[in-house]
């Protein structure tokens, strides 16, 4: 199979097995448990807003963390300082251990480049089509032949069930093969973590239902750091490995997707009943 490694590497151990996908080089272990991603008592404020208060999360390699919470406390804002978009007022955001913001701006726009994102609408550019779309990060970031771009566009676009749709462009598709060709997109480029900001926005119970069965497919066949926000408390059911609640920019509740549906704390059991009563409130 063709595949772009140049970047693999650069920032820690040797990461891709044999075919490619990432393995680990994680260098932070903690309760038999590897960290890809880890966010170290970080503060972020917009002018006197504070919207992140020292905040600690980490995020298993290998696994899907899901991110609840209510709108407004910080959400986004996390998902951006995980990237490198947003750099902390305080605080440390480890990536295969290294802080990100210790590296120079190369490095840091190498480590971006083992990332993939996928936004609400998938962020398509209009005036591609679909196959020019899922091949642009291929093209801007690698030197592969325009036969080895073929052959990783077309088998990503199969696997998110998009093969007859190459040719379309975003405004042709519906709001469900936009988000499928995003995740093609963001997968393209082999990346170690991928990031989800509600990737069920906008979508019907039954396509909600099929993004999460392609979400846990794809990460069982590439593996990796994913992790995923959103406020489905279906979508959390189905994708998750780790929960966590954010609330007013701190970590309120993080467990396993069991421990977190059978939980007494009042953070979760506010978050996943839907409840207008408990500690969540609208300030
Ligand atoms: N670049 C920015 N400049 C100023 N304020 C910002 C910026 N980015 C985010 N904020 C503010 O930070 C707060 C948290 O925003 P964020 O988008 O992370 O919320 P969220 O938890 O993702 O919400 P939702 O669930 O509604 O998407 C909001 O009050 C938002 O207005």
């Amino acid at each position: 199979m063709v595949r772009p490694s140049l970047f693999r590497g650069q920032l820690g151990p040797e990461s891709t097995g044999e075919d490619g996908y990432a393995t680990s080089s994680v260098e932070s272990y903690r309760d038999g448990v590897a960290y890809s991603v880890e966010v170290r008592d970080v503060h972020k404020s917009f002018g006197s807003s504070g919207v992140l208060r020292g905040l600690n999360i980490n995020f298993a390699e290998n696994a899907v963390t899901t991110i609840l919470g209510p709108s407004g406390t910080g959400k986004s804002v996390l998902l951006k300082h995980v990237v490198g978009l947003l750099e902390p007022d305080r605080g440390e955001i480890c990536i295969f251990g290294q802080d990100i913001w210790s590296l120079s701006d190369e490095e840091r726009t190498e480590l971006r480049k083992r990332f993939g994102v996928l936004f609400q609408d998938g962020a398509l550019f209009g005036s591609m089509n679909i196959y020019d779309n899922v091949a642009f990060p291929l093209r801007k970031n690698t030197d592969l032949a325009e036969s080895e771009i073929e052959e990783i566009v077309l088998k990503g676009l199969s696997e998110v069930g998009l093969s007859e749709s190459i040719k379309k462009y975003p405004n042709e598709i519906s709001g469900g093969m936009k988000k499928r060709a995003g995740f093609a997109r963001a997968l393209v480029m082999k990346p170690d973590i991928v990031l989800f900001d509600e990737p069920d926005s906008g979508l019907d119970p039954v396509r909600t239902s099929l993004l999460c069965d392609l979400i846990v497919d794809m990460h069982r066949e590439h593996k990796g750091t994913y992790v995923v926000v959103t406020h489905d408390i279906n979508t959390t059911r189905r994708v998750s490995d780790y929960v966590g609640v954010l609330w007013k920019g701190e970590l309120v509740y993080y467990g396993s997707v069991d421990e977190a549906f059978s939980a007494d704390d009042p953070f979760v059991q506010q978050f996943l009943s839907g409840d207008s009563v408990g500690p969540l409130g609208m300030e």
